[in-house]
C-alpha cells in the first residue's frame, strides 16, 4: 500500500544522461530522499542510448549532488537505488527489456507496481515513447502509472493537438503530468495564498482599484548551448507560451470553490479563454520583440545572439518579448497585464508588480510626476517575499507624505532555478497531487493566444538585433507602457 509520506515507486527517467537529469531531476530526487520524502522503497530507472553500466550512471548521480554538506554514505546509499538501461526509444524491442528489469526491481524494492514515467528528452519522442509503454504492456502494473512530460507540449496549437492526442491513446488526462517547473516555485506557489488568504488584497483585485500589473522574468544568460531547441522556439515559445501565462493566469483568476486540482484548473482555464486575441493591424500596440546583440554581461564583453554559433548567423529568433495583455472578463476589463522576459538581460528575477490605483485626491503628492503609487511586489527570485509600498506620514514637523515599504522575505533563497520547484513537483507526482501540473485545456488556451501573436509577428521582419545584451530590453518595451501612461518598475529594489 502506497503511503502519502513514503510512497513507494520506480521512477524510469528517459533520457537519463541529459543535462535535464543531472541538472534538476536526480538533485531533487536525492532531496526528496534525504528530507524523507521517500522512504527506502524506491528506485529510478535510468534510459539512454550510450552504453554506461550501472556503476557509470551511479557516479554520474552522485557527481549531481556533490557539495560540502553532503555525506559520503548518504549518497552511497542514495545511489544504489539507480540503474541503468541503455535503450534506443526507437527500437521497439527494447521495451521487452525495460519491462523485465521493472518487475525485477519491483520484487526487490516494495514499490506495489507504481510507476512513474519521465521523458526528459527531446519532444519529438513524447508521442511514440507513450505508445510503446502502452503497447508493451508497460502501464500494466499492479499499482499505478504516471507519464511526466517536459515542455515543450508542441510547437503551436495544431502541433500540441497532435501530441496530445497521440499521448492520449495511451494515458488519460489524469495520468498526464505536464510540468511547468515555475508551478513548483514557492512565490509562484504562494501568489494564491496572497490573493485569497488575505482580506486586504482580495477585495482590492479588480479593475476597479488596480491600474496594472507587470510580470518579468528576465535572464543575464544568453542561449548556452541550446541553439538548436532555443532557434526554433525562441522567447514567445520558450517562456510565454508556458510560465509567463501561467503566472497571469494566477494573478487573473476568480478564487476557486475549493483549493481542489479541478476547481483551481477550471478557474486558471476562464482567464486563459479570456485573453484577447492579437490583432494583426495592431500588433506593434501590444507586443515587442527583441533579440540581444553583443553587450556587457557580468562585467564581461558578451557576444550578440547571431554570433553566438554558426547556425545563428542571421537569425530572426527573439530573445526577448514584452506585451500587454487584457483580459476580457468582467473583473479585470480595462487592466493591462504587462509581461516582459528575455535572455542577456540586466539581472536575473523575477518579479511581479501590482500597481494600485491613485485615490481621487491626492492631498500629499500634487503633481503626477511625484505620485508614489501603492505597490505589491511579489518577489519570484532570486529572492522570496513580499513588499508592499505605501506613503506614510515623513517623521519631523508638518504634514509631508514620503514612500515607505513593508517587506517580508522567505527564509529559502530560491537560487536561480534550484532544484526546489523541481523538488516539490516531483513530490506531487508521487502522492498524485496535480493541482501544479497543467492540464491540457490550459496548454490549448495558451496555445491559441501564442498563435494569433506569432502569426501577426510573422507578416513582417524584425529588425533584430535591437538590444544590447546586459540591458533591460529595447526601448520600444518601455513607449509600451508610456502610451498607457505608466512605466516598469525596476526589477531591484
Ligand atoms: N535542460 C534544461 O534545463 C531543461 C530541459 N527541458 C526539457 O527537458 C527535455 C530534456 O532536455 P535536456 O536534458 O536539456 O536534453 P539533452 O539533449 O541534454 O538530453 C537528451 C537525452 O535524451 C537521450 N536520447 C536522445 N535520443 C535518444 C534515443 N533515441 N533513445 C534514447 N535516449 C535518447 C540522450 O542520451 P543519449 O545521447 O545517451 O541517448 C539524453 O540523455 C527536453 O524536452 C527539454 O525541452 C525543460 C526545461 C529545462
Ligand atoms: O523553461 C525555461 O526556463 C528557464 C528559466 O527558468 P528559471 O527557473 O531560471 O527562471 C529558461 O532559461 C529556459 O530558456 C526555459 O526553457
Amino acid at each position: 500500500m502506497n503511503t502519502i509520506d513514503k510512497p513507494n515507486v520506480v521512477i524510469v527517467i528517459f533520457g537519463a544522461t541529459g543535462d535535464l537529469s543531472k541538472r534538476k531531476l536526480f538533485p531533487s530526487i536525492y532531496r526528496l530522499y534525504q528530507n524523507g520524502k521517500i522512504g527506502e522503497d524506491f528506485a529510478v530507472v535510468g534510459l539512454a542510448r550510450r552504453p554506461w553500466t550501472n556503476e557509470v550512471f551511479r557516479e554520474n548521480v552522485r557527481d549531481s549532488i556533490q557539495n560540502a554538506s553532503l555525506n559520503a554514505e548518504d549518497i552511497e546509499a542514495f545511489s544504489s537505488h539507480f540503474y541503468y538501461h541503455s535503450f534506443d526509444v526507437t527500437d521497439t524491442s527494447s521495451y521487452d527489456h525495460l519491462k523485465i528489469l521493472l518487475e525485477e526491481l519491483e520484487g526487490n524494492y516494495q514499490t506495489d507496481g507504481n510507476r512513474i514515467f519521465y521523458l526528459a528528452m527531446a519532444p519529438e519522442y513524447f508521442g511514440s515513447i507513450a505508445n510503446q509503454l502502452q503497447q508493451n504492456g508497460l502501464k500494466d502494473s499492479a499499482g499505478w502509472t504516471r507519464l511526466v512530460i517536459e515542455k515543450p507540449f508542441g510547437h503551436d496549437l495544431e502541433s500540441a493537438k497532435a501530441l496530445n492526442n497521440q499521448i492520449r491513446v495511451a494515458f488519460n488526462e489524469n495520468q498526464i503530468y505536464r510540468i511547468d517547473h515555475y508551478l513548483g516555485k514557492e512565490m509562484v506557489q504562494n501568489i494564491e495564498v496572497i490573493r485569497f488568504a488575505n482580506g486586504i488584497f482580495e477585495h482590492l483585485w479588480n479593475n476597479r482599484f488596480i491600474s496594472n500589473i507587470q510580470v518579468t522574468s528576465s535572464e543575464e544568460l544568453g542561449v548556452e548551448d541550446r541553439a538548436r531547441y532555443y532557434d526554433h522556439s525562441g522567447a514567445t515559445r520558450d517562456m510565454v507560451q508556458n510560465h509567463m501565462l501561467q503566472m497571469v493566469a494566477l494573478l487573473a483568476m476568480e478564487p476557486p470553490i475549493k483549493l481542489t486540482p479541478e476547481e483551481i484548473r477550471s478557474e486558471k482555464v476562464k482567464v486563459l479563454r479570456a485573453l484577447r486575441h492579437v490583432d494583426p493591424d495592431k500588433v506593434d500596440e501590444f507586443f515587442v520583440r527583441g533579440q540581444y546583440g553583443s553587450g556587457t554581461s557580468k562585467g564581461e564583453v558578451v557576444k550578440g545572439y547571431r554570433e553566438e554559433t554558426e547556425e545563428l548567423a542571421g537569425s530572426t529568433t527573439e530573445t526577448y518579448v514584452a506585451g500587454k495583455v487584457m483580459i476580457d472578463n468582467y473583473r479585470w476589463a480595462g487592466v493591462p497585464f504587462y509581461i516582459r522576459t528575455g535572455k542577456r538581460m540586466k539581472e536575473k528575477s523575477t518579479k511581479i508588480v501590482v500597481e494600485f490605483k491613485d485615490i481621487p485626491m491626492n492631498l500629499y503628492y500634487k503633481d503626477e510626476a511625484e505620485k508614489h503609487p501603492n505597490l505589491l511586489v511579489i518577489n519570484i527570485q532570486p529572492n522570496e517575499g513580499i513588499t508592499l509600498y505605501l506613503n506614510a506620514k515623513k517623521a519631523g514637523i508638518g504634514s509631508i507624505a514620503e514612500p515607505i515599504k513593508l517587506s517580508y522575505t522567505n527564509n529559502g533563497v530560491d537560487g536561480i532555478n534550484t532544484p526546489e520547484a523541481y523538488e516539490k513537483l516531483i513530490y506531487d507526482c508521487i502522492i498524485g497531487d496535480t493541482t501544479n501540473f497543467t492540464h491540457w485545456d490550459e496548454v490549448a488556451y495558451s496555445w491559441a493566444f501564442i498563435d494569433s501573436l506569432l502569426q501577426a509577428w510573422s507578416a513582417s521582419q524584425p529588425k533584430f538585433p535591437n538590444y544590447p545584451s546586459g540591458s533591460m530590453g529595447p526601448q520600444a518595451a518601455n513607449d509600451l507602457l508610456e502610451q498607457d501612461g505608466f512605466h516598469w518598475w525596476p526589477i531591484t529594489e
